[in-house]
């Protein structure tokens, strides 16, 4: 009956997702259902939400649900729904291509071992597709709400899949399974039905099932009269955040979840809340427990779905918490909000904007209760650790919350494993000690053996070692926790002045005798240095360098460079360690020339342990060589 066949391929992307789906979707092939049945309620939310501004979209059929049927003969299953439809452009597109940004880049990381890429693709969620899991055919007749023609799509998942024209009766979208000669179980009713239950129950919709009539019969001598076949619903069908929470379990708490995020594993941990009074609403948050592969996309599509009065409005609402928690899922249902609220309304709405209060409350909240489980917290941190850094920066009014919510490296414990919190390293602070120690470096490795830290080593100060991208950016706005000033090691004064008297006095009288020794390396430095000091905080190394008080730290001007702005030249101030035996040397050392190039070999290496790196490296060989040529005279 079909006219006008058309082929089209796959997008790359998709014929490699097929293939994995395939070979790799073995342990768990039962969730294709799941998908199927989770597209069609989200195709009834859309219907719905479309009709609020044209009824006429029902066309007298405005009792939304699933169906499940099955043909023992063919071998085949259909899930079957009166939704929204697709047209013929629909078609194409979302069941042709793959719309998430990343995914192209997402696939060049999969490595082709069939169980890690199953893990991988759970995380990215593969919906629609799924149904090649169980069907070595797959075709899907669709109309489109108000549109008169239907159309075909038909696959056998490999590479290519055709479209057509068709009739059908009503509006809606019928997913015919061929299954597999293997998969002839997904015919039985009661296998299906539980399979229903145990992924389903909360779909908002009714899920029904044919029931078989019965004949007139005999029992005990009375006479049972026909019963007709009819459709029954075998789940719920009730919207799961509108339950009571005594009501609801934890496995479907996790199953409701895996419909919303499309997430393939289980929630670290969620918040249910019925909210009454001046604004009424129902949230329903979780959080992950593993990054989705696009989490790092500066496009990355994020945000609650978001209802008005159980009416499903739109999906990614992004609106309603900030960008630092935007790997947050899950629900908001407000009864504040107008159903005709539009993406442009809800940016400048007041409604929004005590929601997004308040659940960001909420969501600290929730994640301050997930910190008293190491574990789990940990698993947080390590997926969304560096989400939460940009908190302080984005969100002033919760900066102390988020700050106690941050986990670090630290000297205190020998592992680059960022599991210190402020609240536990001001536990552990020295006497006297009024300040919280930190260095950021390239690398953890670099942080820890810095020469910054020998000194604070020496005094059994800890200090957090800080070597991700983004904590420069942290900690110039986090420059306070809990009263006490953050202090970078690299920077200024250490502030380590809980000195005696006595050791004061020998202090100003090293100074005053090393005086021309300093002005000595001042001159021969010259404007490469700000000013020459003898340094408090090194026990090892010769020399190290240390930025004003003031001035951008190296990190900070790298990061500058590395997003292509020009960072001002900086002038270190460069620090001498008096004990170390090669400034003991320099000091008797009378050839001026010689100085000269001991004095900038120095500051060469100290500029190459700060930054990682010298404006001018041949410089620095060139002066070492000298030298080596020299002690070899
Ligand atoms: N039963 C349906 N009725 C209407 N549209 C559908 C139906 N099933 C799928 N679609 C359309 O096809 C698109 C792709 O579906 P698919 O399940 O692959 O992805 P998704 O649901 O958007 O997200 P995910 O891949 O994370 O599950 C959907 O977004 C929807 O537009």
């Amino acid at each position: 009956m079909s006219v006008q066949q058309e082929t089209h391929g796959f997008q790359t992307e998709v014929a490699q997702l097929l293939k994995l789906v395939t070979h790799s979707l073995y342990s768990n092939k039962e969730i294709f259902l799941r998908e199927l049945v989770s597209n069609a309620a989200d195709a009834a939310d859309k219907l719905r939400y479309k009709a609020l501004s044209n009824a006429d979209l029902y066309q007298g059929d405005g009792e939304l649900r699933v169906r499940l049927s099955v043909d023992k003969d063919a071998g085949t299953l259909t899930i079957s729904d009166n939704g929204i439809g697709m047209t013929k452009d629909d078609v194409i597109n979302h069941l042709g291509t793959i719309a998430k940004s990343g995914t192209a880049e997402f696939f060049s990381h999969l490595s082709g071992d069939a169980a890690k890429d199953s893990q991988l693709i759970g995380q990215f969620g593969v919906g629609f597709y799924s149904a090649f899991i169980v069907a070595d055919k797959v075709t899907v007749n669709t109309r489109a709400a108000g549109e008169a023609q239907a159309v075909q799509w038909e696959s056998n998942g490999e590479g290519q899949f055709t479209t057509a024209e068709i009739e059908k009766a009503g509006r809606g979208t019928d997913i015919i399974l061929h299954l597999n000669e293997d998969e002839q179980e997904y015919l039985d009713d009661y296998r299906l039905k539980a399979i229903v239950s145990k992924y389903s129950d909360h779909i908002s919709i009714p899920v029904e099932m044919w029931q078989e009539g019965e004949a007139e019969r005999e029992q005990e001598g009375e006479t049972i009269p026909a019963t007709e076949g009819k459709w029954e619903s075998v789940n719920k069908a009730t919207a799961l955040w509108t339950q009571s929470k005594s009501d609801i379990s934890d496995e479907q708490y996790q199953e409701f979840y895996k419909h919303v995020s499309h997430d393939w594993e289980d929630a670290l941990s969620w918040s249910h809340n019925k909210v009454e009074g001046k604004q009424e609403y129902t949230s329903l948050l979780y959080i992950p427990a593993k990054a989705p592969f696009d989490m790092w996309n500066r496009d990355n599509k994020h945000g609650l779905k978001l209802y008005v009065q159980r009416v499903f409005i739109m999906d990614e609402a992004e609106q309603f918490l900030p960008q630092y928690l935007r790997f947050v899922k899950g629900l908001i249902d407000s009864n504040d909000l107008p159903l005709n609220v539009s993406r442009e309304l809800l940016q400048d709405n007041k409604v929004t904007q005590s929601l997004r209060t308040a659940l960001t409350k909420r969501v600290l909240g929730m994640l301050d209760k997930l910190a008293k489980d190491e574990d789990k917290y940990n698993t947080f941190w390590s997926q969304f650790g560096n989400a939460l850094k940009e908190g302080p920066a984005e969100d002033m009014a919760n900066k102390e919350k988020i700050a106690k919510l941050l986990r670090f490296a630290s000297t205190h414990n020998d592992s680059s494993a960022e599991t210190v919190g402020l609240t536990q390293y001001i536990e552990r602070m020295k006497e006297g000690q009024d300040k919280i120690y930190y260095i950021v470096a390239d690398s953890y490795n670099a942080a820890k053996n810095s020469p910054h830290l020998e000194l604070l080593k020496k005094k059994g100060i800890e200090t957090l070692l800080l070597s991700e991208r983004i904590d420069e950016w942290l900690v110039s706005h986090l420059t306070e926790f809990d009263g006490k000033q953050l202090v970078s090691v690299t920077k200024g004064d250490l502030g380590l002045d809980d000195l005696s008297d006595e050791e004061k006095a020998e202090q100003d009288k090293q100074a005053e005798e090393n005086k021309p020794l300093l002005e000595r390396f001042q001159t021969t430095l010259g404007a490469k240095v700000k000013e020459v000091k003898i340094s408090q905080r090194l026990t090892d190394s010769p020399a190290c360098i240390v930025a004003g008080e003031h001035d951008m730290s190296s990190q900070m001007v790298k990061m500058m460079e590395a997003m292509g702005q020009e960072a001002p030249e900086q002038t270190p101030v460069f620090e001498l360690n008096l004990e170390h035996p090669l400034v003991q040397k320099l000091a008797d050392e009378q050839d001026e020339a010689r100085f000269d190039q001991w004095a900038n070999l120095l500051l060469s290496q100290a500029t190459l342990a700060e930054r990682g790196s010298l404006k001018d490296p041949s410089e620095f060989v060139a002066q070492l060589n000298t030298l080596l040529l020299d002690l070899s005279k």
